[in-house]
């Protein structure tokens, strides 16, 4: 059993009929951080988090969480909580009977805290859960997830419903959260611009692949924009992996991997790269990738 590790997958791959939702995903995400899984629409992400949880089956491949525990066992389930897509929380039921619910299905249940939290946000426990606002909603479900005091939270798209105000309210709560548990967070989301702020992980995925996976730090440090006349883009491009080619008639402007530790070419300027700006580069090359994260674990034998 390998420890360390929130979330580790070798040859994990999910089969729908004749589409593959995801296909030979290896990635290794060490334990305390807060990882953004990205992706265009359809990209996989919901399956990689639905697999990690123990929502859906692997076609091929395993996936373990929270230090090693196997997918869906019943040792990962006391680990992990999930924050789905619509925040599946029963609409005829009061808070307070979810906090009930909540309380009966888990061992390690934190049930003053999840008082005390929606307390000081001003939810009314008395309130029907249809009745509450959308960021309410997302609130509630956050606080049942805490309170099971996980030590990985999954999210899928916790942001997509939610305003601006709202959006920001959740993620300094969920920052909170984690500087206070050190818990390990991943969670999906399309809200790029947001993720600077939050994230020290990202991972992205294309067409059901792993794309790029790395702490945030590496991966702004070891990317640069080159900018230079047109002419010699070519030999620069020969010298550093290029994610994005821009060319206007005198200029080029190159995203390229490039550590700070190498010299830019001669005549060339060296930018420093915004982790918005990379992302959306390599969404845009989807035959661009990058993995330097820690490599996973090959050979072990997992038994489900
Ligand atoms: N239950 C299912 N049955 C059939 N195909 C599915 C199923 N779930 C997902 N897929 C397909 O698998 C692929 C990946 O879907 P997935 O929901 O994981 O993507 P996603 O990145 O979460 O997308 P989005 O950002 O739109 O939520 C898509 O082509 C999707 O149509």
């Amino acid at each position: 059993m390998s420890t360390g590790l929130a979330m580790e997958t070798a040859g994990l791959g999910k089969r729908y009929g004749r589409t593959w939702a995801l296909r030979d995903c290896s990635l290794a995400v060490p334990a305390g951080h807060v990882v953004g899984l990205v992706g265009a629409n359809g990209a996989g992400k919901t399956t990689l988090l639905s697999l990690a949880v123990g929502l859906a089956t692997a076609t091929t491949g395993q996936v373990r969480v929270a230090g090693g525990r196997p997918a869906g066992s019943a040792a990962a389930l006391d680990a992990v909580a999930f924050v789905a897509q619509e925040a599946a929380l029963y609409r005829n039921l009061s808070v307070a009977d979810m906090l009930r619910m909540g309380r009966g299905m888990n061992r390690r249940w934190d049930a003053d805290r999840a008082q005390d939290r929606l307390r000081e946000l001003g939810i009314p426990v008395a309130k029907k859960v249809g009745a509450l606002s959308g960021g309410q909603r997302s609130q509630v479900a956050l606080t049942l997830a805490l309170a099971k005091r996980p030590e990985l939270l999954v999210l899928d798209e916790p942001l997509a419903a939610l305003d601006p105000v709202a959006r920001h309210d959740f993620m300094a709560a969920l920052m909170t959260a984690v500087s206070q548990d050190g818990i390990s967070v991943v969670f999906s989301s399309h809200v790029v611009s947001e993720l600077e702020r939050v994230c020290d992980y990202v991972v992205v995925v294309h067409g059901g692949r792993i794309q790029v996976c790395g702490e945030v730090e590496d991966l702004v440090a070891e990317h640069c924009v080159l900018t230079g006349p047109a002419e010699q883009a070519e030999t620069v491009v020969q010298r550093f992996p290029v994610v994005q080619d821009r060319r206007a008639a005198a200029q080029a402007h190159l995203l390229a991997r490039a550590p700070a530790s190498s010299a830019a070419p001669a005549g060339w300027q060296r930018h420093p790269v915004g982790l918005e700006e990379l992302l959306l580069a390599y969404m845009r090359e989807p035959s661009a990738s990058v993995l330097p994260g820690p490599q996973p674990l090959h050979g072990e034998q997992v038994v489900h």
